[in-house]
């Protein structure tokens, strides 16, 4: 009886520790990128889990889409903005309902959604202010990320069942049919799709530009001024990006080395290069955007790297094989191919890594790999792997460094 009591008072005391952590985030979040933070945030959302009863774990399944439609709506209306701007300053239901236009009834019933959720605060009945997280809801991973998913990821994820049920649940891996088909009730794979799709090309652009950008970049840990641009001069191919999207990479790398001669080159399919010429990130000038297909012999001889960042993720291994094929023969003695992509572990692998795999499956029929799996792929291709460099924990992401065999 007194131990269970002493235990119940450890609990106690750890519950108000946690209560006070919540009350003061700042606590933690001053802690920015120490590993600290997300030991203690990944062992938050797995005690919460841990301490589930039948009925929340249920309940936390099964309304799971609700969490996208709802930040949608948010988004879409401009509540999460109009809040963050405000900075501690909170508003009543009607003040916010007068600004944004909504039905002041739905407003009040959205608002108790996201304070339920802790998307924003409730610091009164009537009073309604913003979080740390309130803010995260207005960034650019959020806001294209709820446009993009809501209507090209939602309803592949939502045919998933369906497609597997249908194929005996085998394995997809065919980028023409798998769940992105039955989802969108097209014979198109994502690509041609998309491109059918020019509205949707902002959010595909800034959702790849900000999807990880809370986490460090490869060139935070590989040193490829040290490795790959010796004796470099401004006819130097420093580093091509190809299927480089909006060139968000490129334009890190090359603020990261301002100083550094030589050519930084940017490859995409000819609508995507369309759209970063007409809406080109801040500082982009001095990049080079070229149309390139990636199924078709590389142009640029000789580049010190040849980078694909999430490309071969998209694919199988015999089509990554395609895409590898085209770019050896303009490879050097100084050339190699930099893949930046998630590298699964065998064993415990994180969720924001495990779901893009799923995602990978159901747009593409693709998927993420574990460094057995990247070997395998270059190694079937002619290549082998000089090394991996694991950056970021909460991703998984890594730099493969390969070269032919
Ligand atoms: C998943 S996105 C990755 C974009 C960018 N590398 C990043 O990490 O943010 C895949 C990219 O491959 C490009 N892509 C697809 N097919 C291509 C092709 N045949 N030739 C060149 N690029 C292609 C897409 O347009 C897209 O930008």
């Amino acid at each position: 009886m007194g131990s269970t009591t002493s235990r119940r008072d450890e609990i106690l005391a750890l519950t108000e520790r946690i209560e006070a952590l919540i009350n003061d985030p700042q606590t933690v979040t001053e802690l920015n990128h120490d590993p600290l933070r997300r030991r203690l945030r990944e062992a938050g959302r797995r005690l919460s889990v841990a301490l589930e009863t039948p009925g929340d774990t249920a309940h936390r399944v099964v309304y799971s889409p609700l969490h996208l439609v709802t930040a949608k709506v948010g988004v879409d209306k401009g509540i999460f903005k109009l809040l963050a701007e405000a900075g501690d300053s909170t508003f009543t239901a009607k003040e916010l309902a007068q600004k944004t236009n909504i039905d002041p009834v739905l407003l009040k019933r959205l608002l108790r959604y996201y304070q339920a959720f802790d998307y924003i605060r409730q610091p009164a009945d009537d009073r309604y202010g913003a979080t740390h997280v309130t803010k995260s809801m207005t960034g650019l991973a959020l806001t294209s990320g709820a446009g993009l998913f809501y209507h090209m990821n939602a309803p592949t994820f939502m045919a998933l069942p369906k497609f597997l049920a249908k194929n005996n649940y085998r394995n997809p891996n065919d980028v023409s049919d798998c769940p992105f088909q039955v989802g969108h009730n097209t014979d198109l794979s994502l690509f041609p799709w998309f491109q059918r799709r020019p509205e949707l090309g902002p959010d595909f652009l800034n959702w790849m530009n900000s999807h990880c950008s809370d986490l460090p970049r490869f060139y935070d840990s590989y040193d490829i001024k040290q490795e790959l641009w010796q004796n470099a001069d401004a006819d130097t191919i420093l580093f091509v990006d190809v299927g480089g999207a909006h060139g968000h990479q490129t334009l890190g790398l090359k603020q990261k080395y301002p100083d550094q001669p030589g050519r930084f080159i940017l490859q995409d399919q000819d609508f995507v290069v369309q759209q970063v010429k007409a809406t080109p990130l801040p500082g982009f000038d001095g990049i080079q955007a070229q149309v390139h297909d990636f199924f078709t012999p590389q142009p640029l001889q000789g580049a010190r790297a040849y980078y694909f960042r999430n490309v071969f993720h998209d694919w199988p291994n015999d089509i990554c094989a395609r895409i590898l094929a085209n770019i050896r023969p303009a490879m050097t003695e100084h050339s190699v191919i930099l893949i930046d992509e998630i590298v699964l572990s065998e064993r415990g692998s994180t969720w924001r890594a495990t779901q893009f795999d799923i995602a990978m499956l159901t747009l593409m029929g693709a998927s993420e790999r574990t460094a057995n799996e990247w070997h395998t792929v270059l190694d079937e291709a002619g290549f082998k792997i000089r090394s991996i460099c694991q950056y970021t924990e909460e991703c998984q992401n890594g730099l493969i460094v390969a070269v032919p065999k």
